[in-house]
């Protein structure tokens, strides 16, 4: 199957067709039988065929039902072909101090034959490149190497152990030989799905929650590199899916499961070890909760410890348990450590009120006149406290939605932790929710302002009814006032806010998101950061799948 981008007619000021395709690793597809193709479906009326579609390895190939069909949201359906490379036309105009590349990683294969995955979190890796190059736009897209992938693609069935998915077993002795290689590590997956870094010294690596599924990509060709292997002997099988990184940091936290607690490490740019700076044990049981993210601030890990444990016996089952690999503890309580950058001492401890997040937006100091810290504020994707927010994420539910209003309340969480020996932090809406809906995920700010005392914040909200967040949003945490961005029936990505090199103001410079419009098509778009007024938004020659974190690597 091939497939084209296009552009309209006249206001494509490009060659007819673009250099990206050079390279052996693209075959032209011929215009003429693309065009026509085109003509059957109607489409060609308007439309300059301008860029070429790249060689084509067949996909396993999925049942009709759940291919990227015409005429309806593909958010929830997999990706139509393994690669895809070409210039977008750009509707608008994309600022031309935005040189660099948006790559955007995310579950975006949900089947295998016959089968279909039961869970958004389970799709193999699906990586879309956005670069942009003094106003114009390549976009790419690729399928993410991993042995995970590789296996399913040569046997055609499920071959490690996914978010909800567990490999099936012939027979007993296998199912005992697959208990033994969940202890070693050798049966999870190394499908590297969730987002996607540039660490300090430029190598970009796409994550998951298992540390084997650490993968290091070409952000140009989108080439996988290889495994990046940990060079320390830490061990352990899971990792936090979000670390900090900046160009100089890398933390991350690493559960025990045994011993129920957090390990806190860095790693220095240019290595591959990561040193512990502190532990934290958990001071609710039976194990500790479920990190997917955490906050820093200038000088402190805030370490989260959710009531929705991981859980050891849901680990075993084959049979995906209403929570998955994880327990809503309520009686375990909720806890919010904070470990001292330098030291590795813990400097408080509170006991918080119950809550649910995925996500953490950022995390400050507040300091009284004399610049002593008397409180941590740590902002996150809330989601009252309600795990359905895990079952609603099921790709049935996704699929099947009818128009009722079913996507559970969220908030911006914040927890406010004291400084002055309490046992007890706060936690509070920042603003009003119905501000953005009552929906909150996906959230992302300024950089510049990581640890520090911020203003804005970029993320999904709703407009309801919805069964899923459908509005990009943007904060204003000073104000409690909120902006919200709306394209009835589509579905955005992750809002990516990219600074203006030389800006001052906090919101100067562009957000980026994908969408999933309900025609079945899908577009990049780019607000300003500020006026959060769209400025330009190009067509994808197909809609793509719903992704989840990216990261901006700049021009070089
Ligand atoms: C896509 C996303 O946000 C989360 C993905 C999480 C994954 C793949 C978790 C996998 C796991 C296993 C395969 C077994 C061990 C527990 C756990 C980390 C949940
Ligand atoms: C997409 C999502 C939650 C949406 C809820 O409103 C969570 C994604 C988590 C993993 O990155
Ligand atoms: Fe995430």
């Amino acid at each position: 199957m091939a497939s084209l981008a296009f552009s309209a007619t006249g206001t494509n000021v490009f060659p007819s067709y673009m250099t990206v395709s050079d390279s052996p690793r693209h075959a032209r597809v011929g215009c003429t039988s693309a065009k026509a193709d085109l003509k059957k479906k109607g489409k060609t009326r308007d439309l300059t065929i301008t860029n070429v579609a790249t060689e084509l390895r067949p996909l396993v190939s999925p049942p009709a039902k759940e291919v990227a069909g015409e005429g309806k949201l593909v958010a929830w359906t997999s990706i139509q072909q393994e690669r895809w490379e070409g210039e977008l036309v750009v509707e608008g105009e994309i600022p031309q101090w935005l040189n660099g590349t948006y790559l955007r990683n995310g579950p975006g294969l949900w089947h295998l034959g016959d089968y279909n995955f039961r869970h958004l979190f389970d799709g193999y890796a699906t990586l879309v490149r956005l670069h942009f190059e003094n106003g114009r736009l390549v976009m790419g897209h690729r399928q993410i190497e991993s042995e995970a992938y590789k296996a399913a693609k040569k046997s055609n069935k499920l071959c490690y152990r996914e978010f909800s998915e567990v490999p099936k077993h012939d027979n007993f002795l296998s199912y005992i030989g697959d208990l033994a290689n969940l202890f070693s590590g050798a049966s999870l997956t190394d499908n590297a799905n969730t987002g996607v870094v540039k660490l300090g010294d430029g190598r970009v690596v796409c994550l998951t929650e298992t540390i084997k599924g650490s993968i290091v990509v070409d952000p140009d060709t989108l080439d996988t590199l290889g495994k990046f292997d940990y060079s320390d002997s830490l061990g352990g099988l899971i990792h936090s899916a979000h670390p900090i990184v900046t160009d100089k940091e890398f933390f991350t936290l690493l559960p025990d499961l045994v011993n129920p607690g957090y390990l806190v490490v860095k790693m220095e740019p240019g290595t591959n070890e990561r040193k512990v700076i502190g532990r934290v044990s958990c001071r609710g049981g039976p194990s500790p909760g479920w990190v997917h993210s955490f906050p820093i601030t200038e000088h402190y890990i805030i370490v989260p410890e959710m009531p929705l444990r991981y859980c050891a016996q849901n680990l075993l089952k084959a049979e995906p348990t209403p929570l998955y690999k994880f327990e809503w503890h309520p009686d375990s309580k909720g806890f919010i450590h904070v470990m001292c950058k330098a030291s590795g001492n813990i400097v408080a401890s509170v006991e918080v009120p119950l809550f649910v997040t995925f996500h953490f937006i950022n995390a400050y100091e507040e300091k009284d006149e004399d610049g002593r810290v008397t409180a941590i504020i740590a902002d996150c994707c809330e989601h009252n406290s309600d795990t359905t927010i895990l079952d609603k994420l099921r790709l049935e539910n996704l699929r099947s939605y009818s128009g009722d209003d079913v996507l559970p309340d969220a908030r911006v969480g914040r927890f406010i932790i004291p400084f002055n020996g309490s046992p007890n932090g706060k936690l509070v809406a920042a603003l009003n929710p119905d501000e953005h809906g009552r929906g909150m995920d996906m959230c992302s700010i300024n950089p510049a302002f990581l640890g520090k005392k911020y203003r804005y914040a970029y993320a999904c909200g709703a407009e309801r009814p919805c069964n899923f967040p459908n509005t990009l949003t943007k904060l204003d945490l000073f104000e409690g006032k909120a902006k919200n961005w709306y394209d009835e029936g589509a579905v955005p990505s992750e809002p990516f806010f990219v600074a203006r090199p030389g800006a001052t103001e906090e919101d100067d410079g562009v957000v980026i998101s994908m969408i999933s419009d309900k025609n079945g098509e899908g577009y990049a778009l780019i607000l300003d950061g500020s006026s959060f007024e769209e400025i330009a938004r190009a067509k994808f020659p197909y809609g793509l799948p719903y992704g989840l974190h990216g990261c901006w690597v700049p021009k070089k």
